[in-house]
C-alpha cells in the first residue's frame, strides 16, 4: 500500500470512527458490528437476482464494473433520543441568557434586538453600571496611552538590538522584530518577515516549481518525489506558514478542548478518531532551507514564505515573483487555490465596521474567532454553504462548552447547505442546526451595518435588527488568479480558475491543479471543484506529470461535510440541487434485529411539487416510525440515505447522507453513465439499512 492509498483509507478510518463514536450508543448495542461483510455478501446476492429493462440499466448492471470497489458498510445509526430532543429556537434562548446575563452583568452596548433576536434594556441599576463602566473604560484607555508611549520609547532606543522586517517578497511592511527565534516566527506569522528574509537568497533556478503552498501543492510534491526520489522542489507561499489542510478549520479544531492555549501548538486536534495531528502535513524539519536547496544532494522540498508570484512567462519558464525577483524552471505548477470572498457592503465601509467583519480561511482567521468566541462573544455569519454552516454548528458546540457566546447565522435562502441538498432536506438540516444552538435566520439579507460600541448592529431586510461583536462572511470564494492576465493564461469565463485540458496542463510543462483550476471532465463536462479531495488527487496527478506520466485527469473526486453530531455526508460528482433529485431514506426501525424486508413504504413528491422526490424506505413494515423529529412539521426522519442528482435522466451526482464508505460505488454507478428505471432498486445496493 502507497502513502497515498494509506492516506485515503485513514482518511476512510478516520470518518468512520468519528461516526462510531458520534452514535456511540447504538454502536455499543450494535448487533451489525462484527459480522459487517457477512452483511455485505448477502446484499451482493440479493442484488444479482433483480430483473432490468432492455434500454436502462439496473442496479445488477452496476455490480458487473470491476471498478466496484467497496469497503466495510457498516454506517451511522441516527440517535433516536437525540432526534426526539424538542426543537428548542435557540434565538428564544439567547434572548432569555441575555435578560439572565443583564441582571448580573449589564454589558455596555446591550446586544439589543429590536427584530426579535435579542432582549430589551437593564434598569437604573444598569445605567449606573454602565456609567461607571465607561469612567473605567476612558482612564483605562488613557493608561494604555501612556504604558503605550512608554513602549514605544523603548523599542525606538533599543533599536540597535533589533532587526528591521524585510519585505523582499513583495511589500510585506516593515517592523520591529524581536531578534529571538520567538519573536521572529511571531513577526513572520504577522507578515512582518519573509522566510528567506530576501528574496535573493532563493535559487535562481529549480527543476520543480511549485505556486502556491496548499493541499495541491504539497500533493504534489509528494508525487513529484515519489517519481523522481532526489527532485529538488521549491513553493513559493504568499502564506507564512508551511503547508497545511483546511478541513478542521471549521470542525476538529473547534472540539479540541485546549481554551487555555492561544495560538494552539502546531494546531493539534483530535481526529473523530480520538488519535491527534496537527494541521501541518509536515512538521518544520521535514523541510529544506531554501538557500540550501541547490546544494541539497537528495533533494527535497523548501517553501519560500511570504512571496508572491505576480508572473509566469511559460515560454521562457520564468517565474517573476511581486519584488521583480525571477526564477526559472523546468516544470512549474499553479496551485494558487481560491481566496474568500467579501460583500460589497463591508468592503467598501467604513473601518470602524470593516474591522469588525472578517473572511474564514487560515489558522489566523481561526485564532481570531475562538479569541471571539472564548470571550463568549456575539458571532454572525452570513452564508449558508459548507464553511458557513459548519463553523455556525462548531462554534454552537463551543459556545455550549464554554458557557457563553450566542451564534446567528443568517441568509438568503430558505435552509441550510441549498445549492447541494433538496429543499426538504436542507430544511430538515436547518432544523438540525437549531436544535444545535445555532440561532438559524434564513431569507434575510443584511441591509446595513453600523457601529455600535463594541459591536455591529445588524439590521436585516426581514425588519430584524441584531447585534454582532464580529461578522463572518461565508459567502464562497473566488479562484486565485490574478497572476493569469499578465501571464497570458485562460482563465474560464463562467467557472472561473486557470483553463487546462485533460492532463492539467495550462500551457507546456505550466500545470494548474486544486481550487484555481478548471479543467475538462470527460463525463460531467468542464468544471472547477473546491475540495480537498480534488486538491489531493489534482496534485498528486500534476505532480506525476510534472515528472513525465503525460496523464489524464479522468477522477470523479469526492467531498464530504460534518454538521454537529448528527448529520454527516459525502457527495461525489454533481451534487447540485437545481438538478432533478430522487432521495431515498432508510427510517429507523424500533427494534433494531428484526429481518429485513426493505418494503417501500412511501413515495411522494417534495412539498413544493417540484422536481425533487423522496422515497422512505422503512427497514421492516411491522415497526413502528418512532424517531420522528420536528413532528409538528410533520417531517420524516431523514436520517440516512442517498440522493441522486440527475440530468437527462442519468445519475450525474450521488450524494450519502450518514453513510459511509459508499463513495467507491457511487462513483462506479456515475462513471457506468446510464439511465436506470428504478433509482429505488439502485439505492438498495447502498445498503442503506445496514
Ligand atoms: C475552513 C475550510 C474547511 C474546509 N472543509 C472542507 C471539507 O470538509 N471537505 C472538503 O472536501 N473540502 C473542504 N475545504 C476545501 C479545501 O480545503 C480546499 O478545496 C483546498 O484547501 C484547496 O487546496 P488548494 O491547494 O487548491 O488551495 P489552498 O489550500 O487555498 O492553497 C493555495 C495557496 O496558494 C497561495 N497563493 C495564492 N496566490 C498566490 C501567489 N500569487 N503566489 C504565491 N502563493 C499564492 C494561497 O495563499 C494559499 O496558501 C475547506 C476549506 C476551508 C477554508
Amino acid at each position: 500500500m502507497n502513502l497515498w492509498t494509506a492516506r485515503m483509507v485513514m482518511h476512510s478510518f478516520s470518518r468512520q470512527a468519528h461516526i462510531l463514536a458520534k452514535h456511540r450508543i447504538r454502536v455499543q448495542a450494535s448487533q451489525h458490528a462484527a459480522p459487517v461483510y457477512d452483511l455485505q455478501r448477502s446484499c451482493h446476492g440479493k442484488l444479482y437476482e433483480m430483473g432490468y429493462a432492455k434500454h436502462m440499466s439496473t442496479a445488477k448492471d452496476v455490480l458487473k464494473s470491476s471498478e466496484y470497489d467497496r469497503h466495510s458498510a457498516t454506517g451511522p445509526l441516527m440517535d433516536c433520543n437525540k432526534s426526539q430532543q424538542r426543537n428548542k429556537d435557540p434565538c428564544e434562548q439567547f434572548k432569555k441568557m441575555r435578560l439572565e446575563n443583564e441582571q448580573v452583568k449589564c454589558p455596555a452596548g446591550g446586544a439589543g434586538a429590536a427584530g426579535g433576536a435579542g432582549g430589551g434594556g437593564g434598569g437604573k441599576d444598569c445605567e449606573e453600571a454602565n456609567k461607571s463602566l465607561k469612567f473605567k473604560c476612558l482612564m483605562g484607555a488613557l493608561a494604555a496611552l501612556v504604558a503605550g508611549g512608554l513602549i514605544a520609547w523603548f523599542l525606538a532606543s533599543t533599536k540597535k538590538d533589533k532587526k528591521s522586517g524585510g519585505a523582499a517578497g513583495g511589500g510585506s511592511g516593515a517592523g520591529v522584530i524581536e531578534n529571538t527565534p520567538e519573536g521572529k516566527k511571531r513577526a513572520q506569522l504577522a507578515g512582518l518577515l519573509t522566510s528567506p528574509d530576501s528574496s535573493e537568497k532563493l535559487p535562481k533556478h529549480v527543476p520543480y516549481l511549485i505556486i502556491g503552498g496548499g493541499t495541491a501543492a504539497f500533493s504534489a510534491f509528494r508525487s513529484i518525489k515519489s517519481n523522481d526520489a532526489k527532485a529538488k522542489v521549491l513553493i513559493i507561499s504568499n502564506e507564512n506558514r508551511k503547508p497545511y489542510m483546511r478541513p478542521p478549520l471549521s470542525k476538529e479544531l473547534w472540539y479540541t478542548p485546549n481554551a487555555n492555549e492561544d495560538p494552539i501548538k502546531d494546531y493539534r486536534f483530535k481526529q473523530w478518531t480520538g488519535s491527534e495531528r496537527s494541521l501541518f502535513f509536515e512538521p518544520d524539519e521535514f523541510f529544506v532551507d531554501p538557500e540550501k536547496l541547490e546544494d541539497s544532494v537528495n533533494g527535497g522540498i523548501a517553501v519560500a514564505q511570504g512571496f508572491a508570484v505576480k508572473k509566469v512567462d511559460a515560454q521562457s519558464r520564468t517565474v517573476t515573483l511581486n519584488d521583480g525577483y525571477k526564477i526559472t524552471y523546468n516544470e512549474c505548477l499553479i496551485a494558487t487555490g481560491c481566496a474568500p470572498k467579501n460583500l460589497p457592503m463591508f468592503r467598501d465601509a467604513a473601518p470602524n465596521v470593516r474591522e469588525k467583519v472578517m473572511v474564514y480561511r487560515t489558522p489566523d482567521d481561526f485564532d481570531r474567532l475562538r479569541r471571539y468566541a472564548t470571550e463568549k462573544r456575539t458571532i454572525a455569519i452570513v452564508g449558508n454553504g459548507f464553511i458557513g454552516s459548519e463553523l455556525a454548528c462548531s462554534l454552537a458546540h463551543y459556545s455550549k462548552e464554554n458557557g457563553g457566546g450566542k451564534v446567528y447565522q443568517i441568509f438568503q435562502e430558505g435552509g441550510n447547505m441549498s445549492k447541494v441538498l433538496p429543499n426538504y432536506l436542507s430544511r430538515w438540516t436547518m432544523s438540525k442546526m437549531k436544535n444545535q444552538g445555532v440561532c438559524v435566520i434564513p431569507n434575510a439579507s443584511i441591509k446595513s451595518a453600523t457601529r455600535d460600541e463594541e459591536s455591529l448592529k445588524l439590521e436585516l431586510n426581514n425588519g430584524m435588527t441584531l447585534l454582532s461583536d464580529i461578522v463572518v462572511i461565508c459567502v464562497g470564494c473566488s479562484p486565485n488568479t490574478n497572476l493569469a492576465s499578465p501571464s497570458k493564461l485562460e482563465v474560464d469565463r463562467s467557472l472561473g480558475g486557470f483553463v487546462v485540458n485533460a492532463e492539467l496542463e495550462a500551457r507546456r510543462n505550466l500545470y494548474v491543479a486544486g481550487d484555481a483550476s478548471c479543467f475538462y471532465d470527460p463525463l460531467l463536462g468542464r468544471r472547477r471543484v473546491e475540495h480537498h479531495d480534488h486538491s489531493v488527487v489534482s496534485g498528486k496527478l500534476a505532480g506525476e506529470n510534472m515528472t513525465g506520466a503525460k496523464k489524464p485527469y479522468v477522477h470523479q473526486s469526492m467531498f464530504w461535510s460534518d454538521l454537529g453530531p448528527e448529520i454527516g455526508y459525502e457527495g461525489i460528482g454533481l451534487a447540485d440541487s437545481s438538478l432533478p433529485t430522487v432521495g431515498v431514506f432508510a427510517l429507523p426501525s424500533a427494534t433494531e434485529g428484526r429481518s429485513s424486508t426493505d418494503n417501500l413504504t412511501e413515495n411522494r413528491d417534495a412539498d413544493d411539487g417540484s422536481k425533487h422526490t423522496i422515497i422512505v424506505n422503512e427497514k421492516s413494515q411491522t415497526d413502528a416510525v418512532t424517531c420522528q423529529d420536528d413532528a409538528n412539521e410533520e417531517q420524516p426522519n431523514y436520517g440516512r440515505g442517498v440522493i441522486f442528482y440527475l440530468k437527462n435522466e442519468k445519475i450525474v451526482g450521488v450524494l450519502l447522507w450518514n453513510l459511509f464508505n459508499r463513495v467507491g460505488l457511487a462513483r462506479t454507478i456515475i462513471n457506468q453513465n446510464k439511465k436506470y428505471d428504478d433509482l429505488n432498486e439502485v439505492a438498495k445496493l447502498f445498503e442503506i439499512h445496514s
